[in-house]
């Protein structure tokens, strides 16, 4: 299966469940994986045939500074929703990582797996 790649896309945002989370940005790190048949631009060269990485990229940065998640399950889920919905992918990973939130750990966070419509 092709795809096309996200790595290490930092956004800055409200995360977080304690109190001195709610009062601050911190940063998040998103890799996403997204499945897409990469034969039809590669046979065009047309950036209207494929799907474009720096377009799912605006989108994902504009949502997760604006969002106020606690969780960062909740925040991957609506991620996945919108790559899935807007750009029609059938299906992705999308690992989210928030650096530094446990001291001695490079990043903690989810990594899902969705597919469109199931
Ligand atoms: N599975 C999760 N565990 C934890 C989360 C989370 O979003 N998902 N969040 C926190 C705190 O916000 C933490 O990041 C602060 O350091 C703890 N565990």
């Amino acid at each position: 299966m092709d795809k096309v790649f996200i790595e290490g896309l930092e956004i800055e945002t409200t995360i977080g469940i304690y109190d001195w989370e709610r009062r601050i940005r911190q940063p998040l790190v998103i890799d996403l994986e997204m499945a897409f048949d990469n034969r039809v631009p590669a046979a065009s060269d047309a950036i209207d045939d494929t799907l474009d990485y720096k377009a799912v990229s605006k989108r994902l940065i504009e949502y997760v500074s604006q969002s106020e998640f606690g969780l960062v399950e909740t925040l991957a889920e609506r991620c996945a929703e919108i790559v899935l919905s807007e750009f029609g992918v059938a299906w992705l990973r999308l690992k989210l990582g928030k650096p530094g939130a446990v001291r001695g750990a490079r990043a903690v966070g989810v990594v899902i797996e969705r597919t469109r419509g199931a």
